[in-house]
């Protein structure tokens, strides 16, 4: 799928803090917001906000006659009740509040990042090509920063600030929840309260009314969530369709969306998200929780790159899906947001951290040490790059001195890295004062010890996650290319391997599925052209912890006492034989138990049910108890190294 991809020379990318560290802050945060083309709106109109209102609120009432059936509830109440809806969920941008904002990030910004990295040369292209189509952004969503970021960006190079789609947790935030609504956020409920007909139409009519009327980008995060794991995550399809729907109704000539790829030298929330996979639940967003988290910030946060992928056009995306057949709207929804996820992924800057994690793994499984010198992981970082780089990842600027890199990034996770007379040590141990809140530990599901040292891997392994999706496909190649797999009576060729293991691990890196041959093609090649040494590390990034945390979860799914078994007691189970087997940490995380299971359900391996509140489970012991040889057969299989304990 190599034409999903942008050809991109990571040297093109500029620090955009270079120049703003030599400039007034003030001047910075009062220039002139002359933003140029975005003044119209996509009918060439430019309207007051009075006049934006008065449209807005016409629209809304037309909808609600349409959708609310004669006779039910009355159009009256609903009517009511849809403008109640709206005030509470729209953006009432202020350019003062923008400003203010705007001053106090730069402030920030500029004092603990080392560097902001854009393609700079695609944004300042697109923004002359925008024009009157609307544009939508659509980043990759690893840690709050990424909207403060894009509002930041879209400040310093006059482009409107965007409209972004927002949880209702921030809304609730004392004071902060109307700045956020000030600089373009508007709020949505998610899970149940997202049901209710009334709401769904007041969230399409003001989509389509920042679509249709107003000159800002509207902004959304597709996962719907951050990414605890730093992997991409199955999309959320409402906002989607809601835009989709706008094309399809004529509302609009065309829509541009822009993919957008953010990856981080180090996540503002790490250590939090290591907490949450490991089941200590998220603190409530709240003002002050915020104010102490900016007083609590290290440091140092190194590099930023974000990476705009090529524009494309919603309606020649419909087109050639209509070309393929598949033209119903919810095929076209799904199938455009596995593409925009999949460019994401494919477009992700690797920050030489990322490289330094999967060193750090390599030597972790291959030699069992967590001491490594200098040199020699200087020597495995260049290696391991060329391999990345073979597998169509782009790792951030090539013309500097690796290890003066290598250094600035161990000196921002020394939490559990450290480098002491040259050489480089993984913090396994840990003193339980330093990873969490004493208060939190009555949360776990398991012992402290255990937390202890599941720890750092999870630490570690959240930065080796973005580069997975370069080589997976790769890796899985690898893995079964040498093993016999018969699956319902029927001996798979490599291609059948192939597309079983993709359909099992398809939440676990959100497959495209449009493009399931080609990159079975394309890894194959790409296979042919690495090297034995090449090889292992693929395989034991893939086996460790993937396929044996899978394998795991599959023989307790199999020796459950019964037939139905609640979600809470698969959890449970796992836990313990995590414990027990001192297996990887990765079978404490529900994510993955979840993805596994996910992944059997729409295999129709297992059933799924609600009852009251609880989720149960109907397994088919038969087909899972095939699953788990194959799994084995794939770990024994020139794979007996990888039964170590990490
Ligand atoms: C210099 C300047 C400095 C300034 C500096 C500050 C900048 C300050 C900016 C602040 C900015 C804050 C930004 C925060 C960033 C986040 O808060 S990200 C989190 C919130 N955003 C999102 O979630 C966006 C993506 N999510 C979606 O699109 C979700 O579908 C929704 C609409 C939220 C609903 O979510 P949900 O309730 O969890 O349900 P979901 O499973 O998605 O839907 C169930 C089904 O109903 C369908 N559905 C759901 N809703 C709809 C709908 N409305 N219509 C039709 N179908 C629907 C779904 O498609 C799905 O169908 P299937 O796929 O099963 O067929
Ligand atoms: O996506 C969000 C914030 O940007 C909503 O919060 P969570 O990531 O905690 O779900």
């Amino acid at each position: 799928m190599s034409d999903l991809m942008d050809c991109l020379d990571c040297n093109l990318f500029v620090n955009i803090l270079t120049s703003l560290k030599s400039k007034s802050d003030l001047k910075w945060t009062f220039k002139p917001l002359n933003t140029g083309q975005f003044s119209l709106n996509s009918q060439g109109k430019q309207l007051s906000n009075y006049e934006k209102k008065k449209i807005l609120e016409q629209n809304l009432k037309l909808t609600i006659l349409m959708v609310i059936p004669i006779n039910s509830i009355g159009l009256d109440y609903a009517t009511n009740k849809a403008m109640e809806i709206l005030e509470d969920l729209q953006s009432i941008k202020k350019n003062t509040t923008i400003r203010m904002m705007g001053f106090i990030l730069i402030k920030i910004l500029k004092s603990k990042l080392q560097g902001l990295y854009i393609n700079e040369q695609r944004l300042i292209m697109m923004k002359s090509n925008f024009n009157k189509t609307p544009v939508i952004f659509v980043p990759s969503h690893r840690s709050y920063q990424d909207f403060i970021l894009m509002a930041f960006i879209c400040f310093n190079y006059n482009i409107d600030i965007p409209y972004v789609a927002a949880a209702m947790d921030f809304k609730n935030m004392k004071i902060m929840g109307n700045v956020l609504k000030q600089c373009g956020a508007f709020f949505l409920h998610r899970g149940k309260n997202a049901q209710d007909i009334i709401y769904r139409s007041v969230l399409y009519t003001y989509v389509k009314h920042l679509i249709t009327y107003e000159s800002s980008p509207l902004q959304f995060f597709i996962e719907g969530t951050r990414s605890r794991s730093n992997k991409s995550i199955h999309p959320k399809l409402g906002i989607l369709k809601c835009i989709v729907n706008v094309l399809l109704k004529n509302e609009v000539q065309d829509i541009i969306f822009v993919p957008i790829s953010i990856n981080y030298d180090r996540i503002l929330e790490d250590k939090l998200f290591s907490y949450e996979l490991l089941g200590i639940p998220k603190p409530k967003e709240t003002t002050l929780g915020l104010i102490n988290s900016i007083k609590n910030m290290d440091d140092q946060y190194g590099n930023i790159y974000i990476n705009f992928a090529s524009p494309f056009s919603l309606q020649k995306y419909i087109k050639d899906i209509n070309a393929n057949g598949r033209n119903n709207e919810n095929n076209i929804t799904s199938a455009l947001a596995h593409e925009i996820v999949y460019r994401q992924q494919h477009n992700m800057i690797l920050s030489y951290f990322n490289i330094l994690s999967v060193a750090l793994i390599y030597n972790l499984s291959k030699n069992m040490t967590e001491a490594i010198h200098l040199d020699e992981i200087i020597n495995q970082i260049s290696w391991i790059s060329s391999l990345f780089k073979k597998c169509g990842a782009q790792i951030e600027v090539q013309d500097i001195d690796i290890t003066s890199r290598i250094i600035d990034t161990i000196q921002l996770h020394k939490h559990f890295v450290t480098l002491k007379d040259n050489i480089i040590h993984f913090q396994k141990n840990y003193s339980k004062h330093n990873i969490y809140p004493i208060e939190l530990s009555e949360n776990l599901n398991f012992k402290t010890e255990l937390f202890d040292n599941a720890f750092p891997l999870i630490l570690n392994q959240l930065y080796v996650n973005p580069s997975l999706h370069f080589i997976i496909n790769i890796a899985f190649i690898i893995i079964i290319s040498k093993c016999q797999i018969i699956w319902k009576n029927d001996i798979l060729d490599l291609e059948g391997k192939f597309f079983l293991l993709r359909r099992l691990f398809e939440y676990e890196f959100v497959f495209f599925h449009g493009c399931q041959k080609e990159d079975f093609k394309h890894s194959v090649s790409i296979y042919l052209h690495i090297n034995e040494k090449e090889k292992e590390l693929l395989r034991y990034l893939t086996i460790n912890p993937y396929v044996i945390c899978y394998r795991l979860i599959y023989s307790c799914l199999i020796n459950a006492p019964q037939k139905i078994i609640s979600e809470e007691f698969i959890y449970k189970s796992i836990h313990m034989k995590v414990e027990e087997l001192h297996s990887h940490p990765y079978g404490l995380i529900k994510d993955v138990i979840k993805s596994a299971l996910n992944g059997l359900h729409k295999m129709e391996i297992i059933k799924k049910y609600k009852k009251n509140d609880t989720i149960l489970y109907e397994i088919n012991r038969t087909i899972i108890m095939e699953l788990v040889q194959i799994f084995d057969n794939i770990i024994s299989n020139r794979n007996n190294l990888l039964k170590s304990n990490i």
